[in-house]
């Protein structure tokens, strides 16, 4: 299916809450943004800064991709603040539990378009 920005923005940002290590972010988050229908995503970061700062992403140094051979991805210049939630082992649909970590890392991105927006979130490093 064809990435999108909207699905981007759904899935990846939260520039209104500060870092979140609140045990139940991810939970919650997941939930609220679609991301628990059907089946639980097992791998989800947010990304807790401004969507122009993501989008600048899109300018800056471009790279293979990390889960493809494809090469319209870009690697953030400086480290951003992100949430990792990661499902849990002992976790059984419906009830989609997840850890959640802090950090901050540099990301990377694919972006498509003109002008280039964000797509898909590829990996952080
Ligand atoms: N180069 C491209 N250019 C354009 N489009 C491209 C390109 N590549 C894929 N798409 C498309 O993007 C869509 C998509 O959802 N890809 S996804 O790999 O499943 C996303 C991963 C990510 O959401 C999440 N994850 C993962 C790690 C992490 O640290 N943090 C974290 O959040 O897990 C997901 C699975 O890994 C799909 O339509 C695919 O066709």
């Amino acid at each position: 299916r064809k990435p999108s920005v909207q699905d981007f923005k759904r899935q990846h940002m939260d520039p209104d809450s500060p870092p979140n290590s609140r045990p139940t972010y991810c939970n919650q988050m997941m939930k609220r943004r679609g991301m628990t229908k059907g089946s639980c995503k097992r791998v989800n970061t947010f990304l807790h800064e401004s969507w122009a700062t993501v989008k600048a992403i899109c300018s800056q140094r471009q790279m293979t991709c990390k889960t493809s051979s494809r090469n319209n991805c870009h690697k953030s210049s400086s480290t951003l603040h992100i949430t990792d939630c990661r499902l849990k082992g002992s976790s059984k649909y419906p009830n989609c539990d997840y850890t959640t970590t802090n950090s901050q890392k540099h990301i990377i991105i694919a972006c498509e378009g003109n002008p280039l927006v964000p797509v898909h979130f590829d990996a952080s490093v």
